[in-house]
C-alpha cells in the first residue's frame, strides 16, 4: 500500500488515497496507532483517508495517532486539500466533507492553503479574561499565559486534559501569549496525548479567544499566530457575538511517500 506523508506547520499526517473506499477493511485502531508511532512506525500525529463523495470533491476521514477516529483537524484539513491537489483533483475552490460538516478551501498565491472553519458562538470563560473553552470543530481549552514558550506543555497540558470536567471526553489544551501584534501558541493534543508543533483548530480557537478578550466591536479581524512548527493566521468576522467567515491559513507541505 502506498502512503503519503504531509505536514501543516509541523503537525504531521499519514495520508492514504481511499477513493475506492476499501481501505478501512484493512486496518484497525491498533494498526493505525502502530503506523503513527515515531519509533516503530512511520511517525505522525494522525492519519487521514481521502474518500470519494458524490456531493463533494472528497471526504476527509481523520484518526488521531492513538488510532481512534476523532473530531475535526484543521491542519489535517489543509494537508488533505494539498494531497487532493497532488492527486490531480484540481479546483479553484475545494469543497469537502469532514466529521464536523462541509468545508471550503483555497490554494493561495503564497503556496499556503486557506481552510474555512465552522462558525463559533458558544464560548465559556471558566477564568474570566484568562481561560476560554470553545469548540472549533474540536474542543479547546485556551489559557492566556505570560510566555507560551516557557510552559511545560506536556505536564501542564496533560494535567488539565485529565482534570474534571474534561477527563472523560478529553480536551485539547493551548497555552497562548501575545506581544500585541501576534499570538504565540503551544498545544497539548488529546488523542496524540503529547505536545504537537501546531494545531489548526487550536490556532482558530486562540484567535477567537484573543478577539473576544480584546473587547473589540463587530467587524473583520486578522490574527497572526506563531506555532512552534510554523506561522498560521486566522481571518474572520465578529457579528452579534458570532464568529463567522473563519479562514485558517498556513503551510501544508508534502514530505515524502513510501510503501508498507
Ligand atoms: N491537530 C488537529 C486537531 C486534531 C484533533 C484533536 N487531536 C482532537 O482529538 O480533538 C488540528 O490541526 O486541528
Amino acid at each position: 500500500m502506498t502512503f503519503h506523508k504531509y505536514h501543516g506547520a509541523g503537525n504531521d499526517f499519514i495520508l492514504l488515497d481511499d477513493r475506492a473506499g476499501t481501505l478501512h477493511q484493512q486496518f484497525d485502531q491498533a494498526t493505525i496507532a502502530h503506523w503513527c508511532h515515531r519509533r516503530f512506525g512511520i511517525g505522525a500525529d494522525g492519519l487521514m483517508l481521502l474518500r470519494a463523495h458524490p456531493d463533494y470533491d472528497f471526504e476527509m476521514i481523520y484518526y488521531n495517532s492513538d488510532g481512534a477516529p476523532s473530531s475535526m483537524c484543521g491542519n489535517g484539513g489543509r494537508c488533505i486539500v494539498r494531497f487532493a491537489h497532488d492527486l490531480g483533483i484540481a479546483r479553484e475552490e475545494y469543497s469537502f466533507l469532514a466529521v464536523d460538516g462541509p468545508h471550503r478551501a483555497k490554494l493561495l498565491n503564497t503556496g499556503d492553503i486557506s481552510l474555512e472553519m465552522l462558525d463559533v458562538e458558544d464560548i465559556s470563560e471558566p477564568e474570566p479574561d484568562k481561560v476560554f473553552v470553545l469548540d472549533t470543530g474540536s474542543p479547546h481549552y485556551i489559557s492566556f499565559v505570560e510566555d507560551s514558550n516557557q510552559v511545560d506543555v506536556y505536564a501542564e497540558g496533560r494535567a488539565i486534559r485529565y482534570s474534571e470536567p474534561y477527563a472523560k471526553e478529553g480536551i485539547n489544551v493551548n497555552f497562548v501569549s501575545t506581544d500585541g501584534k501576534q499570538l504565540s501558541i503551544a498545544t497539548y493534543e488529546r488523542g496524540v496525548e503529547d505536545e504537537t508543533l501546531a494545531c489548526g483548530t487550536g490556532v482558530t480557537a486562540a484567535a477567537i479567544a484573543a478577539v473576544r478578550r480584546s473587547g473589540i466591536a463587530d467587524g473583520a479581524f486578522h490574527v497572526p499566530v506563531k506555532a512552534k512548527g510554523g506561522d498560521l493566521a486566522v481571518r474572520g468576522v465578529l457579528r452579534d457575538g458570532r464568529y463567522t467567515s473563519l479562514w485558517l491559513e498556513g503551510p501544508a507541505v508534502r514530505v515524502f511517500e513510501g510503501e508498507f
